[in-house]
């Protein structure tokens, strides 16, 4: 039995990829340990079995005696205890959520219905770090990865509307601070059904603008906005989050050497945890709408081809239907007016699921299997 140390378990991420655990009864196969970097003697969660008390995430000598390390921790720590407890000698097994080693040539960015290839071989090739791929990037893919793998696209322009948890869970309590004190602001006229609407616009507006609006977070007013700007600016003119795109996606379909060029405008919109993205795809060959349509929908057991069709679109395709699942829906198929080879598609998932916590806790059981 593999003992795994377990590391940010009670931040967000953590907690989910705990749940998961929990729910998949994956602790039965494991002997594991948790750390902290702050709780250290108190105790461990209750999985169901005996276990120390929580550890020292920064102790060298207890974390080498782990066979694999699954972190949600956070890049500060990764590249705080990552090269020193290789440089030790330790051989174990490394997971982890943060991007920090992500484009590093030992590392694997593992999406296992996506690239399970990829793992299998690198496994075999004896790599040992195994990262979590960003939450944007591995939505993209579990909704159209297969069209990708089946070699049928030139290029996509993914354009998103991304979710408040994607920036933190303080993000996710600021946007409804935002929401409320929007609806603060015009109590009275919302109260009032014979008040102006242009009226509630005009102070909504305003409070919006207004020196005290909750914006220690995001910068910038969210709910009843948007923000176009997601993580640091890279020297091209993108944001960091959108260099993303092209860069790990190709790294997780093993195809860096010929990579297909992906590149569009990421946006943070005013939605809880749910990613969603609106791609423009330039296809090979004019392939039709139904065939596509049959790819996706075989492609993995999660991804859900919703019809072109306005009632399943705003019943099926939306964060408010998908958060807290693990389905990936993919909607607004259709051929575009640039010509034949021109698609747009929509998809929506949970970026803490498959978006964060899922593939690592499947790479955990895929190491199971590999012995
Ligand atoms: N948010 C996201 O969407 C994604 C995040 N990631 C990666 O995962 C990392 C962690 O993200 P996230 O889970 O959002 O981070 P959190 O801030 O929720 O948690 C990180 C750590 O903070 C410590 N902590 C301090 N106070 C608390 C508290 N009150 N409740 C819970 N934890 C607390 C815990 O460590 P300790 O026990 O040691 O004190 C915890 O493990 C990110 O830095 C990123 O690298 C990856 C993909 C998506
Ligand atoms: N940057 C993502 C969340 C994230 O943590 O990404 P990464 O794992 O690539 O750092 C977002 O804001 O939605």
């Amino acid at each position: 039995m593999k003992r795994v140390g377990l590391i940010g378990w009670r931040g967000m991420v953590g907690s989910v990829l705990m749940q998961r655990m929990q729910e998949e009864n994956d602790f039965a196969n494991i002997e594991p340990v948790f750390f902290s970097t702050s709780q250290a003697g108190q105790a461990a969660p209750d999985v169901g079995k005996d276990v120390p008390p929580l550890q020292d995430a920064k102790d060298l000598d207890v974390l080498k005696t782990m066979d694999v390390i699954i972190t949600c921790q956070g890049g500060d720590y990764t590249s705080e205890v990552f090269g020193p407890l290789r440089k030790s000698g330790w051989q174990g097994y490394w997971i982890d959520a943060a991007s920090s080693l992500r484009m590093e040539q030992e590392s694997v960015i593992v999406l296992d219905p996506v690239n399970r290839k990829v793992i299998d071989q690198a496994l075999d090739a004896g790599r040992k770090d195994f990262i979590g791929g960003n939450c944007t990037v591995s939505l993209m893919l579990m909704g159209m990865g297969a069209l990708l793998e089946q070699d049928l696209v030139e290029w996509v322009s993914p354009m998103t509307y991304q979710a408040a948890s994607g920036a933190g869970a303080q993000n996710m309590r600021e946007l409804i601070q935002q929401m409320g004190a929007l609806r603060d602001s015009v109590a009275d006229l919302m109260n009032d059904p014979a008040s102006a609407i242009l009226e509630i616009d005009r102070q909504v507006s305003e409070a919006m603008r207004h020196a005290d609006f909750p914006i220690e977070n995001f910068g910038a007013a969210l709910g009843g906005s948007l923000i176009p700007w997601i993580d640091r600016k890279m020297d091209n003119g993108q944001s960091r989050e959108e260099w993303k795109a092209q860069a790990e996606t190709n790294k997780i379909l093993g195809r860096s050497d010929k990579p297909i060029p992906i590149d569009g405008i990421c946006v943070r919109i005013g939605a809880m945890r749910s990613h969603s993205q609106a791609m423009t795809i330039k296809l090979r060959k004019d392939v039709p709408v139904a065939d596509i349509e049959g790819i996706l929908a075989q492609s993995n057991e999660w991804v859900k081809v919703i019809p072109n069709e306005k009632e399943a679109t705003v019943r099926e395709l939306t964060p408010a239907k998908v958060t807290g699942t693990l389905s990936v829906p993919i909607g607004r198929i259709r051929k575009l007016n640039m010509g034949p080879e021109y698609i747009s598609a929509f998809t929506v998932g949970d970026q803490l699921l498959w978006g964060a916590a899922e593939p690592l806790r499947r790479m955990l059981g895929i190491l199971q299997e590999h012995g």
